[in-house]
């Protein structure tokens, strides 16, 4: 994936500002900078849900700027919201059995999907009886469920506790080894520089440093501007 030059405007405001950055197959890329720098806005410009003011995004090198959300779906890019998305009148195994079905996929493969996040004991339960870092797990199965090659998460790990954290950068690095491309937008910065490969940082809407963690977290317009 690759977006090109986007630029997205709401009224005077310039949420993102000239961005151009890729996120690789196998890899997880990280997405971060402070509140309000454009991180959800692009998330938004890659799915689809928004059209930007200028530039492209690329998918496997075509470009799908013109295409909507559902036809990007099709082609492979799946999301996790900050606000939690599930159905939550259904349970948890009926909840990944709704996006398994949206796919033509059996339903046999809700269990295998739940015990892959963890979620094997919660598959009975009603969605809205769970706790925030379940919901956040079964909005990543229900992602999974589409079996995306592209998985735009956006703050996945709150509500996670360190060790439900830590597992949860190991199965990210799991489905990179499946060739996936995962980009992460988070604010556990433990996590970010554990698990990926290449950290883009925005800062007011704009590209401030790409690299990896290390070169990322050494760069001091990022200590500046974020990590303090
Ligand atoms: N629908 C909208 N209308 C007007 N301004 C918006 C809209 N959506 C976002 N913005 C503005 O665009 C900028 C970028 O917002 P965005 O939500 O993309 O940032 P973010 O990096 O995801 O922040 P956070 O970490 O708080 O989620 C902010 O100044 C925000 O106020």
């Amino acid at each position: 994936m690759r977006v090109d030059g986007v630029t997205v405007r709401f009224g005077d405001v310039v949420a993102v500002n000239d961005v151009t950055l890729s996120a690789d197959a196998g890899a997880v890329t990280g997405l971060i900078g402070p509140n309000g720098a454009g991180k959800t806005t692009l998330f938004d410009v890659i799915t689809g849900l928004r059209r930007p003011s200028a530039g492209r995004v690329l998918l496997d090198g075509a470009d799908v700027t013109a295409k909507g959300p559902h036809q990007r779906s099709r082609l492979g890019v799946a999301r996790t919201f900050q606000r939690l998305e599930v159905f939550g009148s259904l349970t948890v195994w009926e909840n990944v059995v709704v996006a398994l079905d949206s796919r033509r996929r059996p339903a046999r493969l809700a269990t295998e999907l739940l015990d892959r996040v963890g979620l094997g004991e919660f598959a009975s339960r009603q969605a809205d009886t769970v706790p925030t870092g379940a919901a956040r797990l079964l909005e990543l199965a229900r992602a999974l469920a589409t079996d995306p090659r592209l998985l735009l998460l956006d703050e996945p790990s709150s509500g996670l506790d360190r060790q439900e954290t830590d597992a949860f950068g190991a199965l990210l690095r799991e489905l990179t080894a499946e060739g996936r491309a995962v980009v992460l937008v988070e604010h556990d910065m433990d996590l970010v520089m554990g698990c990926c490969d290449r950290v883009h940082v925005l800062n007011l809407g704009q590209l401030l440093t790409s690299g990896t963690p290390d070169e990322v977290r050494s760069h001091d317009g990022v200590r500046e501007a974020y990590l303090g």
